[in-house]
């Protein structure tokens, strides 16, 4: 089942390693017997938080059926003490043990709280299978921070009879993906909500493995632990990067973006991605093209300048063929030496990366390259690692932070999640976009976006990040106006709500 999936709090996410120092850390500042009070505490977060799914899910608690998937670790520890917890709730709790162990003082309280426990074969028998076909609630404790990507039997099999009407809890972890790289290696659990216990794993912010853990809650257990790299932007976050004009301010001190866009074959692009910059806010938004998509622009938005001339960074690229017999290569060539903050999005991708603009010490905090999966494995191929667009499907972060680091540019890799990643593994993960906004354009509204800020002075990675954000709220806004709330959207729809995810982001 689908729990509303509402917005998502700001989360730095960690990795296995830096959440274990920190826990070690804590466990050695407690006094004995302490490390079963983190459990507990872990535990009670989980009871919460499946109680309430619970009662989202089937309109209450008491009475209804709940299985815990458990696994040989403190992760199945965590599901066993939550189940105890339920049980004092009314709920009638089977505990299905995957593996010949299980968290002994979980496992004896279980039993005394009167849940059901069976110790699953491998592969499961059909009685060892019956009660999940019954469940309201499941709790997958099978494995956390210590699981081996993919899941093994009877956990495939446990996993695999999930029913659908189900509402899927998961301990800490989906169990099965890959915690540090968010690849999906294999079988795992979807839920409807993880609870991640003392900072939240890269795997929640990192697809593909992020779509499997439904809506994220951390739960604070006192962790003292470093700043991560890896975050994800929220409103207040957007609202702290962006550029607002200050009282006296004029068109050209609040930032003059230069664009190269659209070809004959696309003047549409040139229109939505102006449209993207100019309701982004931009002091003043020149525009280079040929003469119908100069028209085209200029029609849609008479404060539009076209020709060049003086800037503060270009965005280049949407809608351009870098094959077609127009100026337009050349324009981009010019945009490059001239040494100005630049986005490259589809043909200034190949362009630049066909030329001699090819300097990692040159792109280092100037260029903003704004690939989809396809455009990244073909851009991958250019600079000698040959990649297919379903490599980068499977592991996208893996895949961006290789382009990073081999160009020195900072690379945006469009998609359900978009990520932002610095050569030097810096990254953000954003992911506030309905479906809908997978729809031909609205990568042009988002460079110009994106290039709208990088004009206001912002760097790359921040401009990536908070334009992601933007383009996604405003297609979600755009959405909820459509067909009377919840429709599809255009790519000029989401310019045209532009403005309010801004003031949202902007709003105190
Ligand atoms: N130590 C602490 O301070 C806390 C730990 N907590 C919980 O403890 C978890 C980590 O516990 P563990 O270190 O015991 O690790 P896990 O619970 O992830 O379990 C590791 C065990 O599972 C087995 N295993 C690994 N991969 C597998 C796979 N793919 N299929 C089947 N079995 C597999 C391994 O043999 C190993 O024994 C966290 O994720 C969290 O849920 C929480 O209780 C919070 C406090
Ligand atoms: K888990």
């Amino acid at each position: 089942m689908q729990l509303e999936q509402d917005r998502r709090p700001a989360v730095a996410a960690h990795s296995v390693a830096a959440v274990r120092a920190a826990e070690g850390a804590a466990l050695a500042g407690l006094p004995p017997g302490a490390p079963d009070a983190l459990m507990q505490q872990a535990a009670t977060a989980v009871a919460v938080t499946a109680a309430r799914a619970l009662r989202e899910a089937t309109g209450g608690i008491a009475g209804r059926a709940a299985v815990l998937l458990v696994g040989s670790g403190d992760n199945g520890g965590d599901a066993l003490w939550a189940g105890v917890r339920l049980r004092r709730r009314g709920v009638a709790v089977t505990a299905l043990l995957s593996a010949d162990t299980a968290h002994p003082a979980g496992l004896a309280a279980v039993r005394v709280a009167g849940a059901r426990v069976l110790r699953v074969s491998s592969p499961p028998s059909a009685t060892d299978l019956a009660p999940l076909a019954a469940a309201d609630l499941v709790i997958d404790g099978l494995v956390g921070l210590g699981g081996r990507p993919g899941l093994r039997e009877p956990a495939t099999s446990l996993v695999d009879r999930i029913p659908a009407s189900a509402v899927v809890v998961a301990v800490d972890v989906p169990s099965g993906v890959d915690v540090d790289s968010g690849a999906l290696p294999g079988p795992h659990v979807q839920a409807d909500v993880t609870v991640t216990l003392g900072a939240a794993k890269r795997c929640l912010l990192l697809p593909p493995a992020s779509t499997a853990a439904g809506r994220v809650e951390v739960f604070d257990l006192g962790f003292d632990v470093p700043p991560a790299p890896l975050r994800r932007l929220d409103a207040a976050g957007v609202g702290a990067l962006w550029p607002v004009p200050a009282p006296g301010a004029d068109k050209y001190r609040r930032g003059v973006l230069g664009m190269v866009a659209g070809s004959a074959g696309y003047p549409g692009a040139a229109v939505l991605a102006t449209s993207g910059a100019v309701r982004a806010g931009v002091g003043m938004l020149r525009y280079v093209g040929p003469d119908d998509a100069t028209r085209a622009v200029r029609s849609a938005h008479p404060e539009v300048v076209a020709g060049a001339g003086r800037v503060q960074a270009w965005a280049l690229g949407s809608g351009v063929n870098p094959d077609a017999d127009d100026d337009q290569p050349a324009a981009i060539r010019s945009a490059l030496d001239s040494g100005l903050p630049c986005l490259l999005d589809a043909g200034a991708l190949e362009v630049w990366a066909a030329g001699v603009h090819r300097d990692p010490d040159d792109a280092s905090d100037r260029l903003l390259l704004t690939p989809h999966a396809g455009e990244l494995a073909s851009l991958l191929g250019t600079l000698g690692l040959p990649r297919e667009r379903a490599d980068v499907e499977e592991r996208p972060f893996e895949h961006a932070h290789a382009a990073a680091e081999l160009t020195g540019a900072c690379v945006l890799l469009k998609g359900a999640t978009t990520l932002v990643v610095t050569p030097d593994g810096e990254a953000r993960s954003q992911a506030e976009a309905p479906a809908w906004l997978a729809t031909a354009g609205a990568g042009d509204v988002l460079a110009g976006v994106a290039g709208a800020l990088l004009a206001g002075g912002v760097r790359p990675l921040d401009a990536g990040a908070a334009a992601a954000w933007v383009h996604g709220r405003a297609a979600t806004l755009a959405s909820r106006a459509a067909g009377g709330g919840g429709g599809p959207i255009a790519a000029s729809d989401v310019a045209a709500h532009v403005p309010a995810a801004v003031a949202e982001a902007l709003a105190p």
